[in-house]
């Protein structure tokens, strides 16, 4: 199969992006072809695969699946990637306009910057919408987490997708790769999990590292800063209707929790590449 591609990212948090306004693929090959074009060796290369496509209740549809083939709900990178592609393809009537995901319908502004706002609705903070397990309280805010011997603090936070945060006092020493895959499939979280570790420089302004459920280290998650920024106001290290600016391997965004309880966050979108993928379905994958 020849399947054109535009290959984007967010932070350095990048994607293959399949044009289904132009495009047609089969639902079952999307697992396989997934895991097959992020492949560094034998694919293209990206954190996963992103589907740019029609919807029938906004103007544009997103649908994320990550580096292991698993499909994700929703992806902050993703979506200001998907804004700036589909307005510069003339596919909505003006700058501002709704994109349609799995887990929500968002709210897109491309500016004239060259930034992308999206207002990413307002988290869920329930246990059972994380979902997390535990008959405790119904909010998972800086709830001891026993793993590996040490004693960890756990805020739970769901974008549309889940998100455990834990603040740690220098970013340099977060275990990222040694905690990371152990929590990200800890049984606790029944749907898995992306793991992130949050130092608070300020109550305006957060380090910040992430092992992605089904893609492992990025260098940005844009739901995850969201989440890192709501968890960092639940704890009381920031606070409501302020810019948080959260700084990530990749670059910074900035996320505001505002009043009315919808999430903001601003930040690049990038076009890297465009090309023709040639997918073998028979194609080993690591
Ligand atoms: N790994 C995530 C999807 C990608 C999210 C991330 N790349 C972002 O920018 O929000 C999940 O399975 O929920």
């Amino acid at each position: 199969m020849e399947i054109p591609f535009t290959k984007m990212h967010g932070l350095g948090n990048n994607y293959i992006y399949i044009d289904l306004f132009q495009y047609t693929l089969a639902e079952e090959i999307l697992p396989l072809l997934a895991k097959s074009v992020s492949d560094i060796h034998t694919g293209v290369g990206a954190d996963g695969l992103i589907l740019i496509q029609p919807s029938e209740r906004s103007e544009v549809g997103m649908r994320i699946f990550n580096k292991d083939g698993s499909e994700g709900n929703t992806c902050g990178n993703g979506l200001r990637c998907t804004a700036k592609y589909a307005y510069e393809q003339g596919y909505t009537s003006s700058e501002r306009f709704n994109i349609e995901t799995k887990a929500n319908i968002v709210e897109a502004e491309v500016k004239s910057d060259g930034q992308v706002t999206i207002n990413m609705g307002k988290p869920l903070l329930r246990r059972s919408e994380i979902p997390m397990m535990g008959h405790d309280d119904p909010e998972v805010v800086a709830e001891p987490f026993p793993i590996n011997q040490g004693e960890w603090k756990v805020t739970a936070v769901s974008m549309g997708n889940p998100h455990a945060v834990f603040f740690v006092e220098a970013i340099e020493d977060a275990p990222v790769e040694q905690m990371g895959p152990l929590i990200e499939k800890d049984q606790r979280f029944p749907d898995s999990v992306n793991v992130e570790f949050v130092e608070v420089i300020s109550p305006q302004e957060l380090n910040f590292r992430v092992w992605e459920r089904g893609s492992g280290i990025t260098q940005a998650c844009g739901t995850g800063a969201c989440a890192a920024a709501v968890a960092a106001i639940l704890n009381d290290h920031a606070e409501l209707n302020d810019d948080i600016t959260v700084h990530l391997l990749g670059g910074d965004l900035v996320i505001r929790w505002d009043v009315n309880g919808e999430v903001w966050m601003t930040g690049g979108a990038e076009v890297i590449a465009a090309g023709t993928y040639y997918f073998h379905q028979t194609q080993k994958v690591e």
